[in-house]
């Protein structure tokens, strides 16, 4: 839990902002189309040129090392980028299934929602396990651990809590529609269990059912994980719906919404 904060960060497009996103707090962006909002998400996530600095808690992002500063502080794209072949292939099923291959019960730190299929699961699990090496740690050092990722069981959960039965894990890419890469990836980014979350956009594809679900599975982690939320919306329901404060981009500047 940590507070998200921008020192005289300065992008392209934006004049150098001081900002401060408390942990657990939700803040709303808002702006015209290209007024910068994408940008200065990706700038905060260290992925887009820019000056200034950005902390979590007590950590200046210029201390902790790029991957593990983009898992901590995680961005949700407006459009999201698929690797392997297979939903599950994407998921940090693997950390559990190598360690406790039966372990779905009892290495929880959430339940698994009523009546799932988890025999289907293991199956899932069991084949990743066949298939795939272990993770190596991209980022981590001996002085700074990796950060755990999500227990199998959160993962079905959040699934469930956004209308995916388990056996989404084996549906190919290709097959998923536009909605339904974007609520995957929200879970995708959850897995990592980021600190603060960047949130461009997350229900733009959707229908307002699985809109609101992606809005209750958000707010159940910032519940849950107290993280600092940064989410670009147009939408002044949904903002009211889910409180926070509300600033927009106008003249390069932010300005309260009122
Ligand atoms: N790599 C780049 N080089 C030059 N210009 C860029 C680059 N990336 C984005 N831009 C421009 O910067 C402006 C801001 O882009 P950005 O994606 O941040 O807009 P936005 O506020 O998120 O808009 P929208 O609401 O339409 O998504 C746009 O005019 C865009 O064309």
């Amino acid at each position: 839990m940590a507070a998200l904060r921008l020192d005289r960060l300065h992008s392209r497009l934006l004049e150098p902002l001081d900002l401060l996103i408390e942990a657990g707090a939700l803040l709303f962006l808002s702006g015209a189309s290209g007024s910068g909002k994408s940008q200065l998400l990706r700038a905060i996530a260290d992925l887009d040129p820019h000056t200034g600095e950005v902390w979590l808690g007590d950590t200046p992002r210029s201390r902790m090392p790029p991957a593990l500063w983009r898992r901590r502080v995680g961005l949700l794209p407006a459009e999201t980028c698929w690797w392997a072949e297979e939903v599950g292939a994407h998921l940090p099923l693997m950390e559990h299934a190598s360690q406790h291959p039966l372990s779905l019960g009892s290495n929880t730190r959430a339940s698994p929602p009523a009546g799932q299929p988890i025999g289907r699961v293991l199956k899932h699990l069991a084949a990743f396990t066949r298939r795939s090496r272990p993770r190596q740690s991209a980022t981590g050092t001996a002085h700074e651990p990796e950060p755990a990722s999500a227990t199998p069981s959160q993962i079905i959960d959040w699934l469930a809590r956004i209308g995916f039965e388990p056996d989404v894990l084996g549906w190919s890419i290709a097959r998923l529609s536009s909605g339904e890469r974007q609520r995957l990836a929200l879970v995708r980014l959850l897995a990592q269990m980021p600190t603060a979350l960047l949130l461009d956009e997350p229900t733009a594809n959707l229908d307002p059912g699985n809109g609101a679900r992606v809005e209750s599975l958000v707010t159940h982690y910032r519940q849950q994980q107290q993280v600092a939320i940064l989410w670009v919306s147009h939408d002044p329901l949904q903002r009211a719906r889910l409180g926070g404060r509300a600033l927009a981009i106008r003249n390069a500047r932010l300005e309260p919404v009122a």
